[in-house]
Parts: structure tokens; C-alpha cells; sequence
């Protein structure tokens, strides 16, 4: 079940513009979920503007559904804005403190600690960072980093590692959020934390490693590989 809160006109190698939705039509499409069918999940990704990030937490609040994954989406891969840097304040006061699990990026977790990540300890002492400000728990993800793929989650009380060869492509369009989607999925299926971000950086792994060679930018990652190679067929 999805709620819309903007619509973006983007594409592999730009975005063009986008026009967010009325706060009271997200609640509205929130209400419409909360009140039909039950959630065991919720995932977040790009939230551009105050207004929208405060009817998104007023109503998680009014709810309060388990399993709340945030990625804190601030800037696409091809380096467009997708979030109104003056809604910084707002993230961190009304959205940080409702994650189960926070999955920044390494430029995401400096814009909200004010530390520069340059080696795993300070990926390590981002993530107890913005644990303190409040996220249950917390992944930084090593995408943006040289070297071996790795991300680092703290708990809460300790730090677990999961790191995959660095893949050689430009088409990563969508990793974190295909990544933060599969760990949501799988805590709604009941896993662990733990076993939860494991078997989803599987999952994106493979999805990178078959990512598709299409448009001008960075191609987008391939979410149905392993199901096609079971026996779906592949046209394209
Ligand atoms: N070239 C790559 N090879 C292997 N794994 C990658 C590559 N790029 C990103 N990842 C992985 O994809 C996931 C998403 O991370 P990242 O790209 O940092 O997120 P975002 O899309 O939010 O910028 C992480 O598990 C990261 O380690
Ligand atoms: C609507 C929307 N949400 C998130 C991303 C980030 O994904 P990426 O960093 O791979 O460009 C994006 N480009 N567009």
C-alpha cells in the first residue's frame, strides 16, 4: 500500500521538477490505509518539504505501526536536490525519533550528525550519533564510499557489519531505496534486524549486479532477477 506525498518528473539522468502533494491528502491517503487493512511494516523514503515530513509524522504518531524503516533521501544519484535543505531541522525533530531503523547514505548521515565519515569508525560513531537523537536503530550505508561495499548497523547497543564486493556499474539508480523497501518486507515477515538487513543487502546485491545498461544516466537496479531465473520468462 503506498501513499503518494510528490510527484517527480525524473528520470536516469535528471530531475525536472516535482510538485508535492497537500499535507491533508497525505493524512488522508495515511487514514485510508491505517483504517482498512493492517500494517506490519512501513517504509519511508523522500520527504521534500516541512509541511509534508510533519503530516507523515502526525499521523505515524496517531497510529503508531511497528516496523517503521526512514530513508532520510536528500540527494538522487545524479546529484539533483530531493529535499528543500531548509527542512533539515524538521527531519531530525519530527522524523528521526518515529524510525525502527534510520538507512542513511554516507553524505546523508554528515548532513545530519555534522561529522565527516571517512573510514568505518566514523560510520560507526555517525550511527551511535543519530541513535542518541533518537532512531531506534540505524544503518549507514557505504554506497558512496571507495572499496568494499559495507554498511554498518548499530542496534542500539552494538554494531553489526555487512559488507559485498563494490560492483563495477553506474546503474545503481534506486539502491538505497530498493535496499531500505527489502529490509521493511522483511521485518513485516517477522526476521530480525540483523537477519532482516542481511538477507536484503543479498537481495540488492544481486539486483546491482543485474542492474540494466538503460537510458543516459544511471540505470536502475534489477529488483526480479532471482525470480526470473526461477523460471519467469525475460523479454527485453
Ligand atoms: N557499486 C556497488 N556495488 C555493490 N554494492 C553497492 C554499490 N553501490 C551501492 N551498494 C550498496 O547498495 C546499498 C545502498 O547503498 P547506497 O548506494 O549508499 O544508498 P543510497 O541509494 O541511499 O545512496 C548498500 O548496501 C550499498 O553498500
Ligand atoms: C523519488 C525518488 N526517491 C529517491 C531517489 C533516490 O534514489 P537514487 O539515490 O538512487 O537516485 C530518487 N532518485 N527519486
Amino acid at each position: 500500500m503506498s501513499v503518494i506525498v510528490s510527484v517527480v518528473a525524473e528520470n536516469t539522468f535528471r530531475v525536472i521538477d516535482m510538485q508535492d502533494i497537500e499535507p491533508e491528502i497525505i493524512e488522508k491517503q495515511i487514514d485510508a490505509i491505517f483504517e482498512d487493512i493492517d500494517t506490519d511494516a512501513v517504509k519511508i523514503g523522500m520527504l521534500s518539504q516541512s509541511t509534508s515530513m510533519k503530516a507523515v509524522a502526525h499521523k505515524l504518531r496517531e497510529y503508531g505501526p511497528q516496523n517503521i524503516v526512514i530513508d532520510p533521501v536528500m540527494i538522487a544519484k545524479n546529484g539533483c536536490p530531493l529535499m528543500q535543505p531548509d527542512s533539515m531541522d524538521t527531519l531530525i525533530e519530527e522524523i528521526l525519533p518515529l524510525a525502527d531503523l534510520l538507512t542513511p547514505n554516507i553524505p546523508e548521515a554528515e548532513r545530519i550528525t555534522g561529522l565527516s565519515i571517512q573510514t568505518s569508525e566514523d560510520m560507526e560513531h555517525a550511527a551511535e550519533k543519530i541513535a542518541k537523537m533518537g532512531a531506534k536503530a540505524v544503518l549507514v550505508k557505504g554506497g558512496h564510499a571507495k572499496g568494499e561495499a559495507l554498511d554498518i548497523l548499530f542496534n542500539g547497543e552494538h554494531f553489526t557489519y555487512f559488507s559485498e564486493e563494490r560492483i563495477n556499474t553506474k546503474n545503481t539508480h534506486g539502491t538505497g531505496c530498493t535496499y531500505s523497501s527489502a529490509i521493511a518486507s522483511n521485518l513485516a515477515l517477522g526476521l530480525d534486524l540483523e537477519e532482516a538487513v542481511k538477507r536484503a543487502k543479498d537481495y540488492v546485491t544481486t539486483a546491482i549486479r543485474h542492474s540494466l545498461p538503460i537510458g543516459k544516466g544511471c540505470g536502475p537496479t534489477h529488483h526480479f532477477y532471482n525470480l526470473y531465473q526461477n523460471g519467469l520468462q525475460r523479454e527485453y
